[in-house]
């Protein structure tokens, strides 16, 4: 990822990083491989991580992929996520009095987490994993998938070395000893383990003849004839457990993180913010629809902000070049080339952004966003964009409004800024934790 980072910081339109490898900065590039239809495949060089090979994220045959996103699809669309709203409600209600509680040294950072993982729980097995009731915001399995994050880095150096640590570890050595052979494969596995009970007991009770769940696994557990679909497998499911917590937790964890740093740092911002919230949130503990907040344009472009500064995925997203080759900016690429494009370079373009690096949230109110827009991809774009994007999006809203709305806030004594300087392990990770404390606002 160093390498990665400092090659991209070159800026061309097109460098080859490795043998097979070639990335991009070329916006006309971008979405004609980020496309709906695409021909070019998720990289098996990458997407192949042990514990979510057989997920749908990491599904590379274009049309495996399509039929196992189909199956999602509808559990994210905007009235799915729209019937979740009590559900969301009731989790950041829940966050908020947790955050009252506290009141000091609270690591937002993993709270974020938290919340955005109790969530997508109780949406995925109609339980929730309970991380906010955790007295710091620091559950081992969340431990463990930062673990988990520290060795995606080891993957993309030599991929195979985790797969095989892990399965020796996982499968031979009984628990109790693995996390005194390696605290890191211990922690991962508590998170794996975790995800995989939750999935397995659910299928255990609908195949026991609960059938009236309401869950984004409930259709997965059978055959479907009508749809032509066969029931996922056990290894499936439990890939799909681990990644869709995954990938819910930390890309909205860390949007959230962005925004609420920033608005410490920028007090102007914070207070206009606070004016518009007002408007529509009588008092600090008073209700509001999600959709009021997704109106407000102030508070959306805090978030798409905090979307740009976080980028979603900055790693590189890597994808095959199909049969028959490919030719970009004049350079012909063989079948196989890996190219990659990272939506860091993207949401930094200087001419684009200007003044990229710093956080502006009036830079998204002018009149004209089309070419912000058209640069601006955290949710990736075409036939692989993120499944999540729609309750993603509600929450950004719901958490950010209603925390603001009801908190003053800052820094712990001891928070450095360098500790929100951050690295890319495909999401990305902080040095340090957002250490803050937090009192109820009096009107
Ligand atoms: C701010 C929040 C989020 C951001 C920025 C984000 C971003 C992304 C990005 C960039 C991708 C493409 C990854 C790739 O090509 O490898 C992706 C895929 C995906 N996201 Fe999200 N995501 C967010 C929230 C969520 C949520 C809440 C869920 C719900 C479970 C979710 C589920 C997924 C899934 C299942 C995929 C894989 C899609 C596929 O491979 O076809 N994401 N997301």
């Amino acid at each position: 990822m160093v390498i990665w980072s400092s090659l991209q910081s070159l800026r061309g339109p097109i460098v080859r990083t490795g043998p097979r490898h070639v990335s991009f900065n070329d916006i006309e590039v971008y979405n004609q491989i980020y496309k709906v239809n695409t021909k070019f495949s998720k990289s098996s060089d990458f997407y192949n991580h042990p514990s979510a090979n057989e997920s749908v994220v990491e599904t590379v045959d274009i049309k495996e992929a399509h039929a196992r996103r189909a199956a999602f699809a509808p559990y994210f669309s905007k009235t799915a996520v729209h019937k979740l709203e009590d559900l969301m409600q009731s989790k950041v209600t829940f966050f908020l009095t947790r955050i009252q509680e506290l009141g000091t040294n609270i690591n937002i950072s993993r709270g974020l987490r938290c919340l955005t993982v109790d969530i997508i729980t109780t949406y995925s097995y109609e339980e929730s994993f309970n991380a906010l009731s955790d007295p710091t915001f620091s559950p081992g399995w969340l431990l463990g998938f930062e673990s988990l994050l520290d060795t995606t880095a080891i993957q993309n150096f030599a991929p195979g070395t985790v797969a095989t640590i892990e399965y020796v570890l996982g499968n031979f050595i009984p628990r109790s000893y693995v996390s005194k052979i390696s605290p890191i494969v211990g922690d991962v596995l508590k998170f794996t383990d975790t995800c995989s009970s939750a999935v397995l007991k659910q299928k255990f009770r609908y195949l026991s003849g609960e059938r009236d769940m309401v869950t984004i696994f409930a259709q997965l557990f059978e055959d479907d004839e009508k749809r032509g679909r066969k029931a996922l497998t056990d290894k499936q499911l439990i890939h799909d457990a681990i990644s869709t917590v995954a990938a819910g937790m930390d890309t909205t964890g860390h949007a959230l993180t962005y925004a609420i740093y920033y608005l410490v740092k920028h007090p102007e911002v914070q207070k206009r913010l606070l004016e518009e919230l007002k408007g529509v949130i009588g008092s600090p503990r008073a209700d509001v629809k999600e959709e009021v907040l997704g109106n407000l344009p102030f508070l959306q472009a805090c978030i798409k902000e905090s979307l740009r500064f976080s980028h979603g995925v900055p790693g590189p997203l890597p994808r095959d070049t199909p049969a028959g080759g490919a030719t970009f900016l004049g350079h012909h690429l063989p079948a196989g080339t890996v190219v990659l494009n990272s939506a860091y370079t993207y949401h930094t373009n200087p001419v684009v952004f200007p003044d990229p690096f710093k956080w502006d949230p009036s830079r998204w109110l002018v009149e004209d966003t089309k070419e912000m827009q058209r640069y601006f991809m955290p949710f990736s774009r075409g036939s692989r964009i993120c499944i999540g994007m729609n309750l993603a999006e509600a929450e950004l809203s719901l958490a950010l409004g209603r925390f603001v709305r009801r908190f003053e806030f800052g820094f712990m004594e001891g928070f450095q800024d360098s500790d929100m300087e951050w690295t890319s392990v495909l999401v990305p990770m902080t040095k340090g934790m957002l250490m803050i404390w937090a009192k109820e606002r009096e009107e």
